[in-house]
């Protein structure tokens, strides 16, 4: 049995999902969940996700939540096949996860409701709150800043190689530019040259397209 990843295609922690199961050239089935008609709240979907959010891994009756866990469960799972995204020696898996932490708090924490006051809202015709805009792209701006320090130095957040931390950034990263801020990215030159890196990678491409023809 292969892997099944119940989500939408259009969704941004569905996505974290599948373009690490490209890298890793996993085949795997996207089971729709109908979030326009509340599938997600659904009470066979609360039995597999107790939050009623997308997305849940399926893999051979064992079910997960949370899309880093998924990864971070994708990556060791499939390790040796297709692109490593963490490495398995001690320290340099801790650097990974010092990344992904840095995603987590000093990213996430601010990209995703920057995305949801500017995207989301508009497409649910609520009102964009625009003070918490500015507040939200104002921090986000000064943790790119470090960022921007850090890539100087180094290729990817964890060091020299790609890891799953790196591909954490991607769907929201690239939605900032649908809601008018992705100048927070490109105007910062190694956070630039990194993130165009990440987005021209085959399995980002994919699921762009994959989302684009949902
Ligand atoms: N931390 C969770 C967040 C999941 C999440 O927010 N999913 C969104 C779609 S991208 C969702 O299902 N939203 C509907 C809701 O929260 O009711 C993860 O990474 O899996």
């Amino acid at each position: 049995m292969g892997i099944k990843i119940h989500g939408a295609a259009f969704s941004t922690c569905t996505q974290r999902i599948a373009v690490a199961l490209r890298e890793k050239q996993v085949p795997f089935e996207l089971v729709v969940v109908d979030f326009a008609n509340g599938g997600h709240k659904s009470p066979e979907h609360v039995k597999m996700q107790p939050f009623g959010q997308v997305p849940v891994l399926e893999d051979d009756g064992f079910f997960l939540y949370e899309s880093r866990a998924i990864v971070r469960y994708i990556s060791r799972k499939y390790a040796g096949q297709g692109t490593e995204l963490c490495p398995t020696d001690l320290k340099g898996a801790a650097l990974v996860e010092q990344a992904a932490s840095v995603e987590s708090s000093n990213f996430d924490a601010y990209a995703s409701p920057l995305v949801f006051e500017t995207v989301f809202k508009k497409m649910y015709g609520q009102t964009t709150d625009d003070a918490r805009v500015a507040e939200l792209r104002q921090k986000l701006e000064a943790k790119l800043d470090v960022y921007d320090t850090i890539l100087a130095k180094q290729p990817y957040l964890a060091g020299n190689n790609l890891s799953f931390a790196d591909l954490f950034h991607l769907p929201y990263g690239s939605m900032l530019a649908t809601g008018g801020h992705g100048d927070v990215i490109t105007s910062r030159p190694h956070v630039k040259a990194w993130f165009e890196k990440l987005q021209a990678r085959p399995s980002w491409k994919e699921t762009v397209a994959a989302a684009q023809h949902k």
